[in-house]
């Protein structure tokens, strides 16, 4: 009979993990089995604890009989719910409390993806961090379509994609890069371009349900799809967080290479489990392509440069996806398009930004309202929940689900052009 294996407890750290199965909620649910019983596993517990460290059996039925959601996290999303509905809750105004009805939590509250993860590890994050815009995660793939009244809810509120809505075909804009000429040729308003996606790596679950041996090997798997590079502008190389000095650390974040650490929110959605393990950048000669590897998602592929040349960009974008995705095969949905760990990145995952000042139109009580209307999100420059420096603004595209890559690309275009015309006929 086929066996899960357990392994490394350690007294006050958390469980660690390490076995065919390769999910930290499969040892959850194998030591919850093992407090809960009064079998000779007991005592094999305690001796583990005692020793610091041991290895365990158990058979995938036993590990079965325990998936349920246990009384202990019932508790917890019930308690999330009246944290956000409370006194503490007040001042929140995340789509997580929006949408977490007494009603969906009644439905989901006893649900577990096959991997293990429950509602509580969708709303820790937004739980623990009442400022959210948004709030949720999705531990693993299956949590989209098992935890659906609450993510289609919010899905629909961010992105305007409905319940009945497919994402497109892939269209990265092949060919069409020439409609993106500089959107600011004089280089009076625009300091530089950029424009991500994201991916996940098909058959692993989202950063919560990781293993350590999960991120080392999907490091590997993806250091050996950068250096198939050939192309003599993408070529680069992969520098691992794990051992970066300091210095070199706290430069790439400040010239907006790298991600930085420590964001609370991927850190109570257990997002930054064995960091600095398993992550890193990797990037070209001039820092103008760049692949950051396990943040908060599997991969995030980036192409920017200073200036306004979008086509120029995003024609170096096409180029860096294509290649990579001969080597690994991503995960796919056929209604969510390309699957991230956020909601909010779905569909297309694109993000593609400038780096603008538009100091008339930015005096303006309106000017966050002025960019809703045109679809644009803005950002201060040192990225999300940063302020603006020198009122220069991080403004890209909202949507990117129910649009493709290409067209993700142009609403920022469009959105951004019409934000110049409207600086230049400014008093
Ligand atoms: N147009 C741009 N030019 C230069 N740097 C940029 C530009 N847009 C974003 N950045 C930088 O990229 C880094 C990451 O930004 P940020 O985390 O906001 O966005 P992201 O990578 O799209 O991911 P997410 O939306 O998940 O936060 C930051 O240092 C930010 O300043
Ligand atoms: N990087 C992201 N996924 N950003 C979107 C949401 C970030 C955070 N969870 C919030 O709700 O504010």
């Amino acid at each position: 009979m086929k066996k899960a294996q357990i392994g490394y407890y350690r007294r006050s750290s958390r469980l660690k993990f390490d076995s065919s199965h390769s999910t930290l909620r499969l040892v959850e649910m194998a030591s919850q089995f093992l407090r809960s019983t009064n079998s000779r596993y007991v005592a094999g517990v305690l001796a583990a604890l005692g020793a610091g460290s041991a290895v365990y059996t158990l058979t995938p039925q036993q590990l079965q009989a325990k998936s349920e959601v246990d009384a202990a996290t019932i508790k917890k999303i019930e308690e999330a719910y009246a944290k956000l509905n409370g006194p503490e809750g007040a001042k929140c105004k995340s789509l997580l409390k929006k949408h977490l009805t007494k009603e969906v939590v009644e439905k989901l509250k006893t649900k577990r993806t096959k991997v293990g993860a429950t509602l509580y590890d969708c709303i820790r994050s937004g739980v623990y961090n009442l400022d959210a815009g948004v709030g949720v995660y999705a531990p693993d793939a299956e949590a989209y379509t098992l935890f659906a009244p609450l993510f289609d809810k919010i899905i629909e509120d961010y992105h305007g994609f409905s319940p009945k809505q497919k994402q497109p075909p892939v269209d990265l804009g092949e060919g069409k890069t020439k409609e993106f000429p500089p959107l600011d040729p004089k280089g009076k308003y625009i300091k530089s371009t950029r424009i991500r996606c994201g991916r996940s790596l098909k058959g692993y679950p989202f950063n919560p349900c990781l293993t350590q041996d999960n991120y080392l090997e999907m490091e590997g798997k993806v250091k050996k799809a950068f250096s198939e590079y050939s192309d003599k502008e993408l070529k680069g190389k992969y520098y691992p967080l794990d051992g970066m000095g300091k210095d070199t650390q706290k430069q790439l974040i400040a010239d907006h290479f790298l991600f930085k650490e420590g964001d609370r929110h991927l850190q109570y959605a257990n997002a930054c489990n064995f960091w600095p393990k398993g992550r890193g950048i990797f990037h070209n000669n001039d820092k103008t392509f760049l692949i950051w590897v396990n943040e908060e998602d599997h991969m995030r592929i980036i192409s920017m440069q200073e200036g306004s040349d979008v086509g120029a960009v995003l024609d170096r974008l096409i180029k860096g996806v294509r290649g990579i995705e001969k080597q690994v095969p991503f995960s796919r949905d056929d209604r969510l398009g390309w699957l991230t760990f956020c909601p909010t990145n779905l569909g297309s995952t694109v993000r593609a930004s400038v780096h603008i000042a538009l100091p008339k139109l930015a005096a303006r009580k309106d000017f966050i309202e002025i960019c809703e209307k045109l679809n644009l999100q803005v950002r201060g420059i040192h990225g999300e929940h940063s302020d603006s420096v020198g009122g220069v603004y991080d403004i890209s595209n909202k949507a990117r689900l129910g649009l493709s890559e290409y067209q993700a690309v142009k609403q920022m275009y469009d959105g951004v052009k019409k934000l110049i015309e409207m600086e230049e006929k400014q008093k």
